[in-house]
């Protein structure tokens, strides 16, 4: 494994949420301060402030006294192609990019950029506390040294899951890229129920939110899969296997994800234009 300490010329475009994500990582754990360079507009205070505390050089348009090795590309898909413009100053033909865009397919940078070598990755915004899940795909011109740093930098906030097939990354995006939202919806669903039930809003909040989170840190700590520790809440005849008959009457909220992964997976590939 590389070492975030030996990364150079490391140039970062877009610092919202998922490149602010990634930035506080690399600070985190040891990229220095001179190797890194940041393009964005209008960065937010948090990261600012971090620009700041750390000394890390900003620039609101791609400056031209620097090549980047890495560049990753964190602005919106919506914003790509206009990015995608303005970046030869800081590409020459040994750049490794790494986009973590929904969506958008390697042709769709290759047409854009040249022959790279390249990664396409999707992320997720436990990234932002170092707990992210990130699906990975690298191009045929991706040399071994550059998938370890890529795979050294995107470690640095969380597990990389390497896949062998392009395609798979608009699955990843389905069920871990947009997947803590559905938990945070399961945790609205269950204060909701709890306020029906006479509850103060607040409490069925905190009640909720908690239970997830344990069980979450539960799972974390387990060697047993999902099914199991369902299995050891739920006592033969008690109130949670009354809950549960009601979950997976018929064939219950299996059907639903089917049409919600399918429904962000179509979604995911109709970013790549
Ligand atoms: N949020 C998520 O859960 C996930 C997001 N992603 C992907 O990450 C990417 C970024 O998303 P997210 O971080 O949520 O978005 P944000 O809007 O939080 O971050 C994008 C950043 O890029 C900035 N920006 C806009 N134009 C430019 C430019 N010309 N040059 C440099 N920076 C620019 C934005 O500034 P301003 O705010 O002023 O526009 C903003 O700071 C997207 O492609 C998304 O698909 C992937 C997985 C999960
Ligand atoms: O909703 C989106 O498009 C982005 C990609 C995955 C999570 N957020």
């Amino acid at each position: 494994m590389a070492d975030l300490g030996e990364i150079e010329e490391l140039v970062l475009v877009g610092a919202g949420n998922m490149g602010g994500a990634m930035l506080s990582g690399w600070v985190a754990g040891g990229v220095r301060r001179e190797a890194i360079t940041v393009i964005d507009p209008n960065p937010s205070n948090s990261i600012k402030s971090l620009l700041d505390r750390s000394g890390i050089r900003h620039h609101v348009a791609p400056p031209d006294n620097i090549k980047a090795k890495i560049l990753v590309l964190a602005v919106k898909p919506q914003v790509m192609y206009a990015v995608l413009d303005t970046l030869a100053p800081v590409i020459d033909e040994n750049t490794l990019v790494i986009s973590v865009a929904a969506g958008k397919t390697l042709t769709y940078f290759e047409e854009r950029l040249g022959k790279l070598a390249m990664i396409r990755t999707i992320p997720n915004t436990p990234s932002m506390v170092g707990r992210g899940v990130i699906g990975a795909f690298a191009n045929g011109l991706v040399t071994e040294v550059g998938r370890e740093k890529a795979d050294t930098l995107l470690s640095a906030v969380g597990q990389v899951e390497w896949v062998e097939k392009e395609a798979d990354i608009d699955a990843v995006t389905a069920i871990s890229g947009s997947g803590p939202a559905y938990a945070f919806y399961l945790v609205e669903c269950m204060a909701e129920a709890g306020r029906k039930l006479g509850l103060d809003e607040e409490l069925a909040m905190r009640l909720a939110r908690g239970t997830v989170i344990g069980a979450g840190a539960l799972m974390d700590g387990s060697k047993d899969d999902a099914g199991t520790l369902r299995k050891n809440v739920t006592s033969p005849g008690g109130t949670t296997a009354a809950a549960l008959e009601q979950l997976m009457a018929e064939d219950g909220l299996q059907p639903v994800f089917d049409r919600a992964l399918e429904a962000a997976c179509n979604r995911s590939r109709e970013l790549a234009g």
